[in-house]
């Protein structure tokens, strides 16, 4: 489950950022010299190119508003779902389906780096061991936080579960809106995507599936 950038120069986020996103400053990031220089010469140009003008007042500092920006939402490729679980696992005897849902995403589509955003509904049922609940969504963020298209992303997620837990099915349902298809493009604004990976008993078992696919369409809890 290789899921890094590797060792090529990228602008990358901090430790802390992979570690532990919910805390970070989004503008904490860390990157060599030379990587930050070049992207933000890329950013400068882009600007010339779209005739602006980068030395006016406002546009001085946004290179490196981008390139930190960048780092961030693109922090993914340095995390690792095995790594994001860690030892949050714990054995129990629980048969049935857990389910953590509406779980905000947001990623970017890697067509045309717009923003893609939603809900995931995420569930699996255990073998043996059941995993910490907020492991969840952190695994969401591994793989929506890099350039993607929405049915790779609940792949991803759906594996790393499957091999992570080892469970008796996991099922994943994305449910999403595409910046591209609404500001641009075809402008449509209330067509939402949905889409669906199923592993194990959520493919295989018809019951299973109908009430995982149930729950996750079901109204949402006000609380
Ligand atoms: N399957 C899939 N397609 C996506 C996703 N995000 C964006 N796209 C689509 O990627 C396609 C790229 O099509 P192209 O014809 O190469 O690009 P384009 O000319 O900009 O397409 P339009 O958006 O139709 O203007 C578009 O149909 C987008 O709607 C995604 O997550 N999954
Ligand atoms: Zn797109």
């Amino acid at each position: 489950m290789s899921t890094t950038r590797g060792s090529k120069n990228v602008i990358r986020p901090t430790m802390a950022a992979r570690g532990s996103m919910a805390t970070v400053d989004p503008d904490d990031m860390e990157t060599d010299n030379a990587t930050q220089v070049e992207f933000e010469g890329l950013i400068r140009r882009q600007l010339e190119l779209l005739g602006e003008d980068p030395e006016r007042d406002g546009l001085l500092k946004t290179p490196s508003r981008v390139a930190k920006s960048m780092a961030w939402l693109t922090r993914g490729y340095d995390l690792d779902a095995r790594q994001v679980i860690g030892d949050a696992m714990f054995a129990e005897n629980h048969e049935n389906m857990v389910m953590v849902r509406d779980i905000e995403m947001y990623s970017m589509c890697e067509h045309h780096m717009l923003p893609f955003f939603g809900k995931v509904h995420v569930a699996y049922i255990p073998n043996g061991k059941i995993v910490g609940l907020s492991k969840l969504p952190r695994v969401v963020e591994v793989f929506a936080r890099r350039l993607q298209v929405q049915e790779r992303l609940g792949e991803q997620i759906a594996n790393a579960l499957d091999e992570v837990l080892q469970p008796k099915g996991v099922g994943v349902v994305i449910e999403a809106v595409h910046l591209c298809m609404m500001m641009r493009g075809v402008e449509k604004q209330s067509s939402r995507t949905i889409t669906s990976s199923l592993r194990g008993l959520f493919r295989d078992d018809s019951k299973t599936r109908s009430e995982f696919l149930r729950l996750a369409h079901g109204p949402s809890a006000s609380y």
